[in-house]
């Protein structure tokens, strides 16, 4: 019998680039639903770890990459100008509240975007100091691990001014203060003692904390924070890769505080299923020298078509106002799960950057991870695909396309009632994680 898909991965590609949780084996896409190779369809609450934005094989997005690729300019704005990147770069340019002139760098990616700011950044201001949060995933290159503080990335060298703060955590609060104030008074302690802010570049923020734990800060924290920072000349850098354009409730999630970042990146969805994002930020820093952010093919006329696409999709279809209304829904539908799973310790979110953590007793909220892997192996088999996150890999994380329609979120939450009940029952058995390690 010929291999199944699965197990040809298994042979062919490196464990170095997986992340797996379950068996998982895709033969195509369509709107918000995987087809396996065997043609079950699941419904991807995922979305991708975000880069879905408009799920799959989208009309728009069809035809842009379509037309693009037909007729390519060139393959990148490395060393000529071309129309789809320009036209993407004034398009985003337009989106960006920052004041002043600013500037777009393209990337293929979450990590290199945030890399190439944080290089740009302590070669113009000659600060090499960074403020980033524990729990904070910012990217998997060398430089952008250097600034991230979530424990996957725990071996990775450390630059060497950071500072982690404790990120502002409602459900499980820094010295039990659920403001966040605590941690605003930790940072002006360092600035006072050990992190004198003349030193320090920037500061890295998620306006949603999402691989540490899917985590809303309280509101008021970063409008706070950015001020500290950018009062002692501390560039604010918005990492909204996975939360931002649209996914929030709003086109930028920072929208949902009083701050403007310095720079913002963005990434996964910009592209819908395509490799890019993009650094936008003042052209002082943007332009402080030339080949020193580079790559072969950044800001290729495909990709970044494809980028024009869904950024004009998400403001025709109206979906940043949608998400909103949909992640009521859906945390609405999760609430009334955890009436029934006392698994269930907090469900939080903004608009369709969703996370429901999970915990072994209301009381002391002790993590239930092995409960947690169980219930997504569960839902995979039962026809859902859902990922944990989390410092505790505690955290079911819910970015699914922006175009999830009310019926797919309630087919959804059935199908985790299910898994919910099966797993609590004893149904899934420890040996089917015996494969798959996560993170
Ligand atoms: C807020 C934020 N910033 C930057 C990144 C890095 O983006 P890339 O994976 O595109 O390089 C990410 C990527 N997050 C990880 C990617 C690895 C697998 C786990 N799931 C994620 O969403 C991110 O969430």
């Amino acid at each position: 019998m010929t291999e199944g898909l699965y197990a040809r991965d298994g042979h062919a590609i490196a464990n170095l680039q997986k992340l797996r949780f379950f068996p998982l084996a895709i033969a195509g896409g369509k709107g918000v639903r995987l087809v396996e190779e065997n043609g079950r369809e699941l419904i991807d609450l995922s979305g991708a770890w975000g880069a879905a934005s408009l799920g799959y094989g989208h009309p728009a997005l069809v035809e842009a990459v379509s037309r693009a690729v037909a007729n390519p300019a060139g393959a990148s704005v490395l060393s000529a100008a071309n129309a789809p990147a320009t036209a993407l770069a004034e398009k985003l340019l337009g989106l960006f509240p920052g004041k002043g002139r600013n500037k777009v760098w393209f990337g293929h990616s979450g990590s290199d975007a945030n890399e190439a700011v944080f290089r740009a950044i302590a070669k113009t201001t000659g600060r090499t100091g960074v403020i980033s949060f524990i729990g904070a995933y910012h990217g998997c290159t060398t430089g952008s691990m250097a600034f991230s503080g979530h424990s996957v990335q725990a071996g990775a060298t450390k630059a060497e001014g950071l500072i982690l703060l404790p990120y502002p955590d409602p459900y499980r609060p820094y010295q039990g203060d659920v403001t966040g104030e605590a941690i605003l008074d930790l940072l002006k302690q360092q600035f006072a003692t050990s992190a004198p802010p003349e030193r320090i570049g920037c500061a890295f923020i998620e306006p949603i904390q999402s691989d540490g734990g899917l985590i809303v800060p309280p509101m008021g924290f970063f409008e706070k924070f950015a001020d500290l920072c950018q009062r002692h000349g501390i560039l604010v850098v918005c990492d909204e890769v996975k939360v931002g354009l649209g996914r929030s409730g709003r086109m930028h999630c920072f929208e949902h505080e009083d701050f403007v970042p310095d720079i913002l990146t963005v990434g996964k969805g910009l592209g819908g299923g395509l490799p890019l994002s993009a650094a936008i930020g003042p052209a002082e820093i943007m332009d402080c020298a030339t080949a020193f952010a580079m790559q072969t093919l950044h800001g290729n006329p495909v990709s970044t078509a494809a980028g024009l696409a869904v950024l004009e999709t998400i403001e025709r279809e109206g979906l940043a106002e949608a998400a909103h209304r949909k992640g009521e829904r859906l945390r609405q539908g999760l609430r009334q799960l955890s009436g029934r799973h006392t698994l269930i310790g907090d469900v939080r979110g903004r608009g369709l950057a969703c996370g429901v953590e999970l915990i072994a007793d209301r009381d002391s909220r002790s993590p239930a991870a092995r409960e947690t892997a169980k219930l997504i192996y569960r839902a995979y088999e039962l026809g859902l695909v859902v990922y944990y996150v989390g410092m505790n890999s505690n955290v079911l994380e819910m970015t699914p396309p922006l175009t999830i329609s009310d019926a797919d979120i309630d087919q959804a939450l059935d199908i985790l009632d299910r898994a919910f009940g099966d797993v609590v029952a004893g149904r899934v058995s420890d040996a089917v994680l015996s494969e798959f390690a996560g993170w």
